[in-house]
C-alpha cells in the first residue's frame, strides 16, 4: 500500500501528518509508525499524527510518539495538525478539534502562527525531581542556575528522571530544564527530554506550557516568552489565587515542510 504523507514542523518539533479521514492507516502497527518516524530508515520525525473525522468536531488528532505508541497531548503537534487541517481545506482560520486530553480550540493568524488553547491546569506539585504539572502531557520542570543550560546533560538527567522510581509506576514523564531570563523582556530558555521519543527534542509545546506556568508562580507574567533550541513560543494564561490556570494558550509557528509517498 502507498501512504501519502505531509511533513510539518513547529519550532523544529517535527511530525509526519497523515490524512486518515478514510480510516485506512493501520494505527495498531507500532513497528510501522516507529519505522516511518525513523530518521535513517523512514521519513524521520519526533512523532506521527493521524487526522480523522470526529462527530461534533472539525477533526480529531491522534498523536503517536516516535516509539510507535499513542502519546498524550502534543502541543506543537496540535498546532501542526491545525495548519494541516487548514491546508486540506477541513477548516479555515479557527477550529474546534479533539485530541488525547479532550477538546481544543485554535485560531490561525495571517502569518500562519497558530494559537492553541491548552487544557486548564489545576496546579503544580513540588517533588524531589522538580515541579510536576500536567498540561495534557506529564512534565517535570527543573530551574537551573544562570548560564548552565547550554552545557547541561539534558539526555542523561532527563532519562534518569523519566525512568526514576517516582515515574516508573506512572508511565514516565517528560522533563524540562530551564534557565530564567536576566531581564523580564528576555525569553525563558528551555530544553526538553521527551518521553516516547526518548531523547532531547528541539522543542516541546506541552513542555514550554508547563515551564511558563511554573515560571508564573515565580513572578513571570502572561504572556511568557520562551526560547527552545528550535525557535520561540509564547504562553498566555489566567492565574488564580488557588494556584490553578485557565485560558492557557500556546502560540507559535506551524510550518509545512514537504509532502511525499512511501510504500508501507
Ligand atoms: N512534543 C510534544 C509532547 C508530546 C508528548 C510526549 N512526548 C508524551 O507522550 O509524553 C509537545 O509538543 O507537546
Amino acid at each position: 500500500m502507498t501512504l501519502h504523507f505531509h511533513k510539518y514542523q513547529g519550532t523544529s518539533n517535527d511530525f509526519v501528518m497523515v490524512d486518515d479521514r478514510a480510516r485506512t492507516f493501520p494505527a495498531d502497527d507500532h513497528v510501522l509508525v516507529r519505522r516511518l518516524c525513523d530518521r535513517r530508515r523512514g521519513i524521520g520525525a519526533d512523532g506521527l499524527i493521524l487526522l480523522r473525522t470526529q462527530p461534533g468536531f472539525d477533526f480529531e488528532m491522534l498523536y503517536f510518539n516516535a516509539d510507535g505508541y499513542l502519546g498524550s497531548m502534543c502541543g506543537n503537534g496540535g498546532r501542526c495538525a491545525v495548519a494541516f487541517a487548514r491546508q486540506l481545506g477541513v477548516i479555515t482560520d479557527k477550529t474546534h478539534f479533539l485530541a488525547a486530553d479532550g477538546p481544543h480550540e485554535a485560531t490561525v493568524e495571517t502569518d500562519g502562527r497558530v494559537n492553541l488553547r491548552m487544557i486548564d491546569v489545576p496546579g503544580q506539585q513540588e517533588i524531589p525531581d522538580g515541579i510536576f504539572l500536567n498540561t495534557g502531557s506529564p512534565h517535570i520542570v527543573r530551574f537551573l542556575p544562570a548560564s548552565t543550560l547550554a552545557e547541561y546533560d539534558v539526555y542523561g538527567e532527563g532519562r534518569a528522571v523519566r525512568y526514576g522510581d517516582t515515574f516508573r509506576e506512572r508511565g514516565g514523564t517528560n522533563v524540562n530544564f530551564v534557565e530564567a531570563p536576566q531581564t523580564p523582556e528576555q525569553p525563558w530558555q528551555v530544553r526538553t527530554y521527551e518521553r516516547g521519543v526518548e531523547d532531547e527534542t528541539f522543542s516541546c509545546g506541552t513542555g514550554v506550557t508547563a515551564v511558563a506556568l511554573a515560571a508564573a508562580r515565580r513572578g513571570a507574567s502572561s504572556p511568557v516568552p520562551l526560547r527552545t533550541l528550535g525557535g520561540d513560543l509564547a504562553v498566555s494564561f489566567s492565574m488564580h489565587p488557588d494556584g490553578s490556570f485557565t485560558n492557557v494558550f500556546l502560540s507559535g509557528p506551524a510550518e509545512f515542510v514537504f509532502t511525499g509517498s512511501i510504500e508501507i
